[in-house]
């Protein structure tokens, strides 16, 4: 949020950010999506109230390795508290894929184990970021308390 798209590169590692939203602070830690990197996601399972899960709703050919990497991360049992927002990210582009399309390629009415949610929204015009967001820190606020 408030980055200019067009001079980012691939996440080497990680990065670590803080915003402020609604006076919760989040923290958030942004894991390198590349094959070779998501041995080292395991690392940064702890304390995770949230998994944001980014889909790059123009690549048609990526979408079942995609599913395929997300179901098994619900497997884990250092997430098993964690809710799951999936931004379908890019939808300014032409031809990108529907909230429906992901809903189904994802297979996301087969999670039973976390509270999820979709949106469609592009890093590109800042469409429903803050939405994501907002249902992120309502998600946990919920979970606060039954603690
Ligand atoms: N049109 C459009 N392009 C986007 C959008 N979001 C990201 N991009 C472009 O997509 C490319 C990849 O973006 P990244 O932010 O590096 O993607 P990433 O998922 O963080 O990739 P890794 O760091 O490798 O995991 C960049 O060229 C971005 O400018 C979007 O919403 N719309
Ligand atoms: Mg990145």
């Amino acid at each position: 949020m408030g980055e200019d798209v067009n001079t980012v590169s691939p996440t080497l590692g990680f990065i670590i950010k803080t915003i402020d939203y609604e006076g919760y602070k989040l923290n958030i830690w942004d894991v390198g999506g590349q094959k070779t990197l998501r041995s080292y996601w395991r690392n940064y399972f702890e304390k995770t109230d949230a998994l944001i899960w980014v889909v790059d709703t123009t690549d048609r050919l990526r979408i079942d390795d995609c599913r395929e990497e997300l179901h098994g991360l619900l497997e884990e049992e250092r997430l098993a508290g964690a809710c799951l927002l999936i931004f379908a990210n890019k939808t300014d582009v032409d031809g990108c894929m529907t909230e429906e399309e992901i809903v189904t390629l994802l297979r996301l009415n087969d999670i039973r184990t976390h509270q999820w949610h979709v949106l469609p929204c592009s890093a590109m015009t800042g469409k429903n970021l803050k939405e994501g967001l907002s249902w992120v820190v309502e998600d946990a606020k919920k979970r606060l308390f039954l603690y």
